[in-house]
């Protein structure tokens, strides 16, 4: 695993950017799996600004979104559809074919997580996948006690993500249930970048960093990845 700490929020953002950059040069029609949250956000618009310089293209790349708030779509300002078309997708033009979002709001959830790992399976998993850090150690929706080797699957919100996820909506909005691409998943992508910034990401990091790798704390399973970075600002290695 490596690690890095940047000097600020945007020195690595613009170091991530850079990566999923090289990526897309490297291999154009790269399968990459996008987190949501305010971390990304100074990464998506540094990779705006590469993208509109002509230092790379999304002309032939796919994305997934990571997670979603389950009962939730596009239309809701807080869910990750809404961000990543906000962020991302608009931003970039990414066209409605180069995208996978979870169907949050289906009837059959299990048969919606199962559809989605078959769209990524059939795609030879994901070239890179890019995830925050949740305050209890989550990694997307895979929240702690979930094994380490699940695919997509419907997950229960802890308590602190109910109430931290309460930060990207302006009323407050009831969440009980995710569905979110599991930590399989991450394992199997050829590259898995968590960045995380901010002191209150401080213990989390060292947790994930110094801590046992355990189902208990899920962002301990970074240390395992055979290509995985954990990126972060002074602030969040403050620990
Ligand atoms: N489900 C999301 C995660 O995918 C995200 O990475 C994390 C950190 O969010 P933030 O970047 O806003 O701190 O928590 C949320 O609950």
């Amino acid at each position: 695993m490596n690690f890095q700490i940047f000097a600020d929020y945007e020195t690595l953002s613009r170091h991530t950017a850079r990566h999923i950059a090289d990526l897309l040069n490297r291999k154009p029609d790269a399968l990459i799996c996008a987190a949501s949250g305010d971390t990304p956000v100074g990464t998506y618009r540094a990779l705006v600004q590469l993208v509109k310089n002509g230092e790379t293209s999304v002309d032939r790349c796919t994305f997934v979104g990571l997670d979603e708030w389950v009962g939730l779509g596009p239309e809701s300002e807080g869910s990750c559809a809404n961000y990543l078309q906000r962020e991302l997708f608009g931003p970039l033009n990414i066209q409605p074919g180069q995208y996978r979002l979870f169907d949050a709001k289906a009837d059959d959830l299990e048969a919606e997580c199962e559809d989605m790992t078959r769209f990524v399976d059939e795609r030879g998993g994901f070239d890179l996948i890019l995830v925050g850090v949740g305050l209890n150690g989550h990694i997307a929706l895979n929240e702690p006690g979930t094994p380490f080797t699940l695919k997509a699957h419907v997950s229960e919100l802890a308590e602190t993500t109910i109430t931290v996820g309460q930060k990207y909506f302006s009323t407050p909005t009831p969440l009980t249930l995710g569905v979110t691409t599991g930590l399989q998943q991450l394992m199997d992508a050829r590259e898995a970048i968590l960045i995380a910034s901010g002191s209150k990401k401080a213990p989390v990091i060292k947790t994930a960093l110094e801590g046992p790798v355990t189902e208990d704390f899920p962002a301990s399973i970074m240390q395992t990845h055979p290509n995985g970075y954990v990126w972060v600002d002074q602030d969040a290695a403050g620990e």
